[in-house]
């Protein structure tokens, strides 16, 4: 008999359609099947199979053998850049689904029964599009700024031939607007006075990251002065079902380390901004205003539930 303490209780958040919602990964069965996982798979007291969470290899390894098992999908990335949970990011995916259903906000879409989707910050795991093309068939333009993360990006979706026409990568410049808007500014900050308009957000709790000594100086305004989020990156004429986002959630990389108990890498550049997720959040409330007729849907995780309130001010 299992006891009270070992019980396993399914988060209340997860989503009924995910695949993970009444069977967690089977780490016996997934060491059965792939010899380098099994190198990361060991017994803990209450015989259970475990892996050290706080190995970046081995959660790498956890989500690289969960696409392919699970997903069929080819996958991996650069030691120490952020390194998804596949349950936890199928959970958004499913929540836009669930959206896209609704008739919150109607559905214009002229491509017939072809979503198209936005990842904003799509990482070099590139987890959405990958995620949103295999379970759905969704088609996603993933856009990033670093050189890293454009790279691994288009070495995953390469690697997935059956899914990769369905994915595009854009590269962010600060000045490749081609939707001149006098105050986008390309990649100065601007004063965010504009409320949400037809946006959705979805609420999420950040991954915990590890400690890091890296730091930036934080910005006392909390204004986003990066490059262009989503004004200058959505071309002319472009429609989208929806936007998502996972975004940079902190200012610095020691507000980053709060949980030494896992590894799931995270570079600076993937895990901090200026300002934060709020400042970045900010940003694709004021770009959604403009480009309100591009998309039908505004969405982004949220790391902290406090951040909400004045998201939604
Ligand atoms: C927290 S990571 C998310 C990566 C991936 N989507 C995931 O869920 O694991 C945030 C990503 O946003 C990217 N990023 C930061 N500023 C950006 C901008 N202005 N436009 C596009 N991507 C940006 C970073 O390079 C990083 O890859």
């Amino acid at each position: 008999m299992v006891s009270k303490k070992n019980k396993r209780k399914r988060p209340d958040t997860i989503h009924p359609k995910n695949k993970y919602s009444d069977n967690p990964p089977d780490f016996a069965l997934l060491a059965s099947l792939y010899t380098s996982f099994k190198a990361f798979v060991f017994n803990s007291r209450d015989g259970r199979p475990r892996i050290d969470w706080t190995n970046f290899n081995s959660t790498r390894e956890l989500t690289r053998v969960l696409l392919l098992h699970d997903h069929g999908l080819n996958w991996w990335i650069r030691n120490g850049q952020l390194c998804p949970t596949v349950p936890n990011r199928s959970k958004y995916i499913h929540w836009i689904e669930d959206l896209l259903s609704s008739d919150i906000i109607p559905n214009n879409n002229s491509n017939g029964d072809i979503v198209r989707g936005f990842d904003k910050g799509t990482g070099a795991n590139c987890i959405y599009p990958l995620l949103g093309a295999s379970l759905l068939g969704w088609t996603f333009v993933g856009s990033d700024v670093t050189d890293v993360a454009l790279e691994w990006a288009e070495r995953n979706v390469k690697s997935n031939q059956h899914i990769s026409e369905l994915i595009e990568i854009r590269k962010v410049t600060n000045c490749q607007g081609t939707l001149s808007i006098e105050d986008s500014k390309c990649g100065e900050s601007v004063d965010g006075k504009s409320k949400m308009d037809g946006s959705g957000s979805v609420v999420e709790e950040a991954e915990p990251l590890p400690l890091s000594s890296f730091d930036l100086p934080s910005d006392a305004n909390k204004k986003y002065s990066g490059p262009p989020v989503l004004l200058g990156v959505v071309r002319d004429g472009e429609k989208f079902d929806f936007c998502m986002c996972n975004p940079p959630f902190f200012e610095t990389m020691e507000e980053a380390g709060l949980n030494p108990k896992t590894s799931f890498g995270g570079t600076p550049e993937e895990m901090v901004c200026p300002g934060g997720e709020k400042a970045f959040i900010t940003r694709i409330i004021e770009d959604s205003v403009v480009l309100k007729e591009s998309f039908r849907w505004f969405t982004s995780m949220l790391g902290r539930k406090t951040n909400l309130k004045f998201l939604t001010s």
